[in-house]
């Protein structure tokens, strides 16, 4: 793909992985990246193949290190690190994540995260803190347009270093986890010391408010030894992130500046070093001011030194071109950087199995910070006590793999993308804690479904278990911290164990179900047809759209569904749900759509319809197949929009087309329309063509939407169906995952209906009041 005509080479995809590694293990880092030969492109890229020499071969590097250690990584791996100055690279990071990532930023108060929207036009300037071993604060005024306006010494290695010192910790975890248990009233001076115990609340000083960093010792006879480590680890952070603070402050305040934003690895997603200098940056600035944290604070320098490979092209690169994935590997295990290689899948099931056999510690893939609150004041004593931060060994950060797809677009008939959410229902505590429970019961039956897909054989058993645990820690990291992967709604929620799934090599799990689904609705489908045909328009119309959403009880994510199965076969089922079908229905705009298809536009048919399709089996084949059938005769073209990826039982675009062409067997009007989308050039050879007189009919095309999901999030589609988007004059969203649990309130540019069954008690009484197996038929026109 070339963007715009403005490059004369393509914008590659690929993956960014966020690693990290003290400087002291420098040479397992060399060993890690030799033994993968990450530096060649890693051991299956063609340049490793052809024998590229790594002489040719150039690290975009920064920081200090790029200079002290390019003769090692001239010697060890043959590259040569190609320098970046660091602040345009601290800067270009920063940029590049407030630009691209949908929830980098975020603020933390008491213990509140919160995700922070940055509207691009509204960025600049702002202030970037880093804070690092030392600490530098720059003014950002633009894409490449800042100045380092100050800076201060005592940073992140002052805390470490101190703290190595005085309490005698071996690692910077230990040490934060020390401070987690402390209390800094027994050295620090607070005002209530001063005052006996009252505020000063002339100048709003609350008795906990320290008056002192470290003060209380320098009155009383005791030794070092005589202060508890957990209580100098708490004084030294809360001195040296109140100062960090306070100092941005004074420098925001200097140039009017009212954002500022944090990043450096000292940081390191702990919520009471982001509360400590949160309270100083709202305290002092009397609440004008704002401290921002970004979720990938310690890897500014890193990623603007990539960005600096002008090849990549990376600074054209948008939101929608990037996917964030959370699966299980080093990273996320907490692999030492002798982790499991990136993308072996035997490494990642033995971790996953050490882990298991650990028993405890897989309860989470990531670390986090304790989402204590640290009181109104700020500089309260922790009311909890913190065991929650992990050891290094255990834990790694709150970032994903994030890919970069340029071949991704925004669903061009969105009506405002900028305000556009995809989710329907906020997933807060209480809506986590139930779909956690409901994705846990489903486990073990799509674990059985998995295995039996791949032949049940021992190899995709152990796999089976490493998805379930992977998956299973992934929710338990989020029901501890919801907000820990930015923020997640149900879509992403399902599109994760679909991912899950992926990362342990399942290619469908649902496989076979679908098979025999789509090949018993298939044996029916001529008589429905014919019933259908000897129907006049109106009734015709709505028993296409009772049609589409009785099959769509054909759910094999719905619990209630599956235990439905087992009572008949998928014709007497289908029946059934159509014998109940009740209307009104609990959204019930057919009349309007009835008249809009049969009256309004009777002489003005819509020109091209996109059909975005759900299951596998009676789902497509007895519901919309028919609809879009209808739409064909009606002279509309028809797109039938189809997942990319396997999900749950959902069939794919790779299926239609033998669906379609199995369907055309028994049906002139789909046929015509098949061939003239180009879709029946393979299956149809050699059947003989009795339609050759018959007139030209509007094509039915199929297109993939870019998801692997049950659900759709229009920011983020395939460029082919934003292509075929551009003369859509209706969508017509079909399922719970596409209509319900997102989109329902998406407003479209042209007309939308949305069809679906609600399979779900809670959901149906918490969207519409009703009861589980109600319908939706809610049709939205323009105008
Ligand atoms: N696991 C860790 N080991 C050592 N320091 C850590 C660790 N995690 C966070 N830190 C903090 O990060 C600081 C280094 O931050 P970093 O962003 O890498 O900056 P720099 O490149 O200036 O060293 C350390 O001084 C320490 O305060
Ligand atoms: C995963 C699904 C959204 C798929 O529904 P569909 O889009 O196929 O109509 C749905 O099955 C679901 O929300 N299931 C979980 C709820 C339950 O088991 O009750
Ligand atoms: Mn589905």
């Amino acid at each position: 793909m070339f963007n715009g005509g403005r490059r004369s080479y393509p914008i590659l995809g690929g993956r960014l992985h966020f690693v990290k590694f003290e400087t002291e293990k420098l040479n397992e880092c060399l060993d890690f990246i030799s033994s993968k030969q990450l530096h060649r492109g890693g051991v299956d890229s063609p340049s490793w193949r052809s024998g590229a020499q790594p002489d040719d071969i150039v690290i975009k590097a920064t920081g200090g290190g790029a200079y002290k250690y390019a003769d090692l990584f001239k010697e060890r791996l043959g590259v040569s690190l190609e320098k970046e100055d660091e602040m345009d690279c601290l800067v270009a990071g920063a940029n590049f994540l407030l630009k691209a990532i949908r929830h980098e930023a975020f603020t933390h108060m008491d213990g509140h995260k919160e995700y922070v929207q940055i509207d691009q036009n509204d960025l600049f300037p702002f202030l970037l803190v880093n804070v690092g071993s030392g600490v530098s604060i720059i003014k950002v005024d633009g894409h490449g347009k800042f100045q380092r306006v100050s800076g201060t010494n005592v940073g992140g290695g002052t805390y470490w270093g101190l703290g190595r010192l005085m309490t005698k910790c071996k690692s910077f975890d230990e040490l934060l986890e020390l401070s987690q248990r402390g209390d800094n009233s027994t050295i620090d001076m607070l005002v209530g010391d001063i005052y006996g115990g009252l505020d000063y609340s002339k100048i709003g000083l609350s008795a906990s408010t320290i008056a002192s960093s470290f003060g209380k010792t320098i009155s009383e006879n005791k030794e070092l030894s005589d202060y508890r480590p957990e209580d100098i680890s708490l004084s030294l952070l809360r001195m040296i992130s109140y100062n960090i603070g306070q100092i941005s402050y004074l420098n925001a305040l200097r140039y009017g500046l009212k954002r500022i934003f944090f990043g450096g690895f000292f940081i390191r997603g702990h919520a009471y070093t982001m509360d400590t200098i949160s309270f100083a940056v709202n305290f002092w600035s009397k609440g004008e001011a704002q401290a921002m944290f970004l979720r990938h604070e310690g890897f500014l320098g890193a990623l603007g030194a990539f960005m600096s490979y002008e090849k990549h092209g990376l600074d054209d690169l948008r939101v929608h071109h990037l996917v964030e994935r959370f699966p299980m590997g080093a990273p996320y295990v907490g692999g030492k950087i002798h982790g499991p290689p990136l993308g072996d899948l035997n490494a990642k099931i033995s971790w996953m199995e050490k882990f298991v056999q650990k028993g405890t510690q897989i309860i989470a893939p990531v670390p986090m910070g304790v989402p204590a609150t640290t009181g109104m004041g700020g500089f309260e004593r922790p009311t909890s006590k913190g065991d929650i931060l992990r050891s290094d060994a255990s834990a790694a950060l709150n970032v994903g793999v994030l890919h970069l797809v340029p071949t991704l677009d925004v669903f061009p008939l969105l009506e405002d993308p900028k305000t556009y959410e995809p989710n329907t229902i906020d997933l807060d505590q209480d809506e986590f804690k139930y779909w956690f429970k409901i994705l846990s019961d489903h486990l073990p039956d799509l674990v059985d479904m998995a295995v039996a897909s791949e032949g049940g054989t021992d190899d995709a058993k152990r796999r089976g278990d490493a998805f379930a645990h992977a998956f299973s820690a992934h929710l338990a990291r989020l029901m501890e911290e919801p907000a820990a992967y930015g923020k997640f709604g149900l879509a992403d929620l399902l599109e994760l164990r679909e991912e899950c799934l992926r990362e342990f090599q399942f290619v469908d799990a649902y496989i076979s179900i679908k098979q025999r689904e789509n090949e018993a609705s298939l044996a029916v489908l001529p008589d429905l047809l014919m019933e259908l045909d000897s129907m006049n328009e109106e009734s015709r119309l709505l028993a296409l759209i009772e049609g589409v959403l009785a099959a769509n009880i054909f759910d094999w994510g719905s619990r209630a569904c599956v235990e439905l199965y087992h009572k008949g076969t998928i014709i007497e089922i289908y029946r059934m749900s159509r014998k109940k079908m009740q209307r009104p229905w609990r959204i019930d705009d057919f009349d309007m759509f009835k008249k809009r298809m049969l009256s309004d536009r009777k002489d003005q048919p819509y020109k091209r319809a996109l059909l975005f399709v759900d299951n596998s089996g009676a789902d497509v084949v007895l519901g919309m197949l028919p609809l879009a059938r209808e739409l064909l005769r009606h002279g509309t073209e028809v797109v039938l929009v189809a997942n990319s990826l396997p999900a749950l039982n959902d069939v794919t675009a790779n299926e239609l087309p033998q669906i379609i062409a199995e369907a055309s067997k028994h049906c002139g009007i789909l046929r015509k329309a098949a061939e003239a989308g180009g879709l029946l050039v393979d299956a149809m050879a050699g059947i003989q063509d009795d339609l050759k007189d018959a007139p030209e009919s509007v094509p039915l095309m199929v297109v993939e939407n870019g998801c692997g999901s049950p659900c759709i999030d229009f920011r983020q589609v395939s460029s082919e169906l934003a292509a075929a988007a551009k003369d859509a004059d209706l969508l017509i969203l079909e399922g719970m995952g596409r209509a319900l649990h997102t989109n329902l309130n998406a407003r479209f540019k042209c007309d939308a209906l949305k069809l679906a069954m609600v399979k779900n008690q809670r959901l149906a009484e918490k969207l519409f009041n009703g009861n589980i197996y109600d319908c939706i038929c809610k049709f939205e026109p323009v105008s």
